[in-house]
Parts: structure tokens; C-alpha cells; sequence
């Protein structure tokens, strides 16, 4: 059945894969982005664009009472942690506050459905366990904590106003678009993966590795990537259990990998060494966060279809090649 869908940050890096996903299944979308880290030529054809920004409330009302929305997914946000420990109040603002004004405004105009944003930032160190969603929050940014704020207003938008939500906690998102029509272009750059690539292509500097004295096997930071096609699919795997109820899931792999791994993956994949030198750790780097997706698999069928971080290099170096200026080309 043909749904329509609002996509608030559509012209960002994943919720410009989730448009695509969306268009693919048979749906109509509508992305809501302001570009300030998006851009214009992120949003697929195919999709409805409105250049506007959530603190614009006359707008989104405007929007919203366009409906009925089958659900909003909720992708906009500031998501530099580093920025959010210099300016823990704009991070409060854009993500908490301004993520508010649009939940109130969903259930004013009786959106029933909405899917969250979250991510692993909500949890501190785990040690060497799996992250489920048992396990405590701890958020070590205030990045971390202004997503924890919008899980909480969620909880409340349920039991007073009925809004059933998702909140999907991503771990590292990673990779493109396997059929390229997508990429991952942030301005900066702070995400290992691309960094390396561009490293390995020559197109920077030598890549500073954060770390080297971590307890992990190798002494490096270990994350689990996502695909972000992986991620768009989840989305679109939970929506039947909001007919029932809301949730909360963790959306990784269940597989670790050390930022050494990834350079190593980047260089196979490749066939391009990278050049890399050691530095001091960033701050409020977790040594380890890595998923247990088994409730989301066990409750929707989603499990991830790239599991080898080789596949998912690949995916990213594809596009990156073929876009050496990201989306300016
Ligand atoms: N990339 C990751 O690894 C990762 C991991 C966990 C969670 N997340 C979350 O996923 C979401 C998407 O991340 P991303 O990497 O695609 O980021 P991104 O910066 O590429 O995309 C965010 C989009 O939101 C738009 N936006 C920001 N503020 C807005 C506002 N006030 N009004 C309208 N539009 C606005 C931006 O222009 C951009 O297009 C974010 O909520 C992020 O916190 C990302
Ligand atoms: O130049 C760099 C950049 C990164 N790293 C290291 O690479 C690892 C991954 O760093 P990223 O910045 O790529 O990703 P993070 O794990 O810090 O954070 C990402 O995932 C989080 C959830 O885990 C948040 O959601 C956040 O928005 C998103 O950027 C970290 O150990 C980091 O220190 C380097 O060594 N050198």
C-alpha cells in the first residue's frame, strides 16, 4: 500500500538513503531539511523538497496540516559530538527543544506514527559486552543526552497523546547506496570511514589515528558499521509493530571493528596504502560500542545484510570515487 511519508533531514547523509528506500517500496515522500549540513542534491527525484527549518513553526504547521502523514521520520539534528562539548546548549536546542516543537506539532495534527533518530552516543563504555537495550544510559556528550531528552518527550507523546514512536539507536552508520545514488558527504568530514578513503585516494593529509593505548585487542577504538541501506530497512521494519505499540531498538551488526581494522579494510579494498599516523585520544571516545541487534531481529525479521566490513569499504569507496567533490559535483 502506497503511505506518505515526511522526512525531516531527507537531504542529510542517511535520511537521504531512507528517501530512497522509501521511493523504492512504492511510497510518497516529503523531505523538510534546512540544509545546513544536507544538500539539495541529496534528495532523490522522486521526492517532494520544502527548504525550511524546524524552529520554523508557522511552517511546520503548514506542512503537518498537509496530511494525513502515515509517520514522520525524524533524521534533523546536529550530530558532532566534539561541537556538543563546546556548545552543549546549541546541541540542547536543536536537538532537544527543537525536536519538541515538532512532536507537539505531529500530535496536534494527529500523526500516529513517528521514527526517532537515537543513537549508540546514548551509552558510555560497556566494556567488551554487546549493547542491548538493557543496558544502562550513560550519555558521554551532551549530543548523547539531547537524543536521550527526545526518547523521553517520545515516552510521554505515547502515554498521554497515543503518538506510537520508534527510537532507533544507530551504531555507526556507514557505506553508500550500493547502486550509488547516494553518498555520505559531511562538511567537515569527522567520520572515520570516509576520512580514511579520502586518506587512501590521496586526497588528504595523513589520517591521525585517535588512540593507540585503548583496552581493546589491538589497542584502537572499536565500533560496529552499520550499512546505511542496512539502516534505511529497519526503519521501514518497525513500522507494523507501531500499529501495536512503541519500542526501542539498538540497530547495529553485533560485529566489532578497530579503527586499525577499518584502515586495513580501506587498503584491501582499495589496493592504495593509507597513510595514517598515531595522535592523542579524542575525547569522550568510548573504547568499545558494539550492538546486540537481537531485539530488533527477533521482533521485526530485519537482520543486516552487509556483515563484511569489506562490502561496506567498498560501497563508500564507490561513490567517493565517482564524486571527488561529494555533492558539489
Ligand atoms: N551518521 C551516523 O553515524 C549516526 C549515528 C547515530 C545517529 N545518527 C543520527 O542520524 C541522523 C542523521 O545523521 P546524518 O549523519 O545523516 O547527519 P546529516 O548532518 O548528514 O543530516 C542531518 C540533516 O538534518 C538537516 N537539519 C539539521 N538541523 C535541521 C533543522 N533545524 N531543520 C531542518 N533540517 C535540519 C541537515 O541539513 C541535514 O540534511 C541524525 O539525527 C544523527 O544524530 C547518525
Ligand atoms: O580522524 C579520525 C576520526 C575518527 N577516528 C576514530 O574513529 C572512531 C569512530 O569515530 P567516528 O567519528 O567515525 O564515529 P563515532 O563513533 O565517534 O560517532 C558516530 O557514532 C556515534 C554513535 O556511536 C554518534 O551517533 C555520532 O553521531 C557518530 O558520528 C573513533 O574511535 C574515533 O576516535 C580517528 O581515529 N581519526
Amino acid at each position: 500500500m502506497k503511505n506518505r511519508f515526511l522526512v525531516t533531514g531527507g537531504a542529510g547523509y542517511v535520511g537521504s538513503h531512507m528517501v530512497l528506500a522509501l521511493l523504492d517500496a512504492g511510497h510518497e515522500v516529503t523531505v523538510f531539511d534546512s540544509l545546513r549540513t544536507g544538500h539539495r542534491a541529496a534528495v532523490p527525484d522522486g521526492a517532494r523538497f520544502i527548504e525550511g527549518d524546524l524552529a520554523d513553526l508557522p511552517l511546520l504547521d503548514k506542512v503537518l496540516a498537509d496530511g494525513p502523514w502515515d509517520c514522520v521520520f525524524h533524521f534533523a539534528a546536529l550530530s558532532l559530538v566534539g561541537e556538543s562539548m563546546q556548545k552543549p546548549m546549541m546541541y540542547m536546542s536543536a536537538n532537544g527543544g527543537l525536536g519538541f516543537g515538532l512532536i507537539d506539532a505531529c500530535v496536534r495534527h494527529g500523526v500516529k506514527k513517528f521514527v526517532f533518530s537515537s543513537t549508540a552516543a546514548l551509552f558510555g563504555s560497556a566494556g567488551d559486552k554487546l549493547i542491548d537495550e538493557d543496558t544502562p544510559v550513560h550519555p558521554g556528550s551532551a549530543y548523547g543526552e539531547s537524543k536521550r531528552v527526545v526518547e523521553l518527550a517520545l515516552y510521554w507523546a505515547d502515554r498521554i497523546h497515543g503518538l506510537r514512536s520508534a527510537c532507533l539507536r544507530y551504531f555507526n552508520a556507514a557505506g553508500c547506496d550500493p547502486q550509488g545514488r547516494a553518498g555520505e558527504d559531511h562538511r567537515p568530514e569527522t567520520h572515520l570511514m570516509p576520512l580514511v578513503i579520502d586518506a587512501a585516494l590521496g586526497r588528504r593529509d595523513a589520517l591521525t589515528l585517535f588512540g593507540e593505548d585503548y583496552p581493546t585487542p589491538d589497542g584502537s577504538c572499536v565500533r560496529d558499521y552499520i550499512h546505511v541501506t542496512d539502516l534505511a530497512q529497519a526503519h521501514l521494519a518497525v513500522l507494523p509493530l507501531l500499529d501495536e505499540k512503541s519500542v526501542t531498538f539498538n540497530v547495529g551488526t553485533g560485529k566489532g571493528n578497530s579503527n586499525l581494522e577499518v584502515i586495513q579494510a580501506v587498503e584491501r579494498v582499495s589496493g592504495k596504502p593509507v597513510p595514517w599516523k598515531a595522535g592523542p585520544r579524542r575525547a569522550g571516545d568510548p573504547p568499545m560500542l558494539v550492538a546486540s541487534p537481537a531485539r530488533i531481529m527477533k521482533e521485526t525479521g530485519w537482520k543486516p545484510r552487509f556483515t563484511d566490513l569489506n562490502e561496506t569499504v567498498r560501497t563508500a569507496l564507490e561513490w567517493r570515487v565517482a564524486h571527488p567533490h561529494g555533492y558539489a559535483d
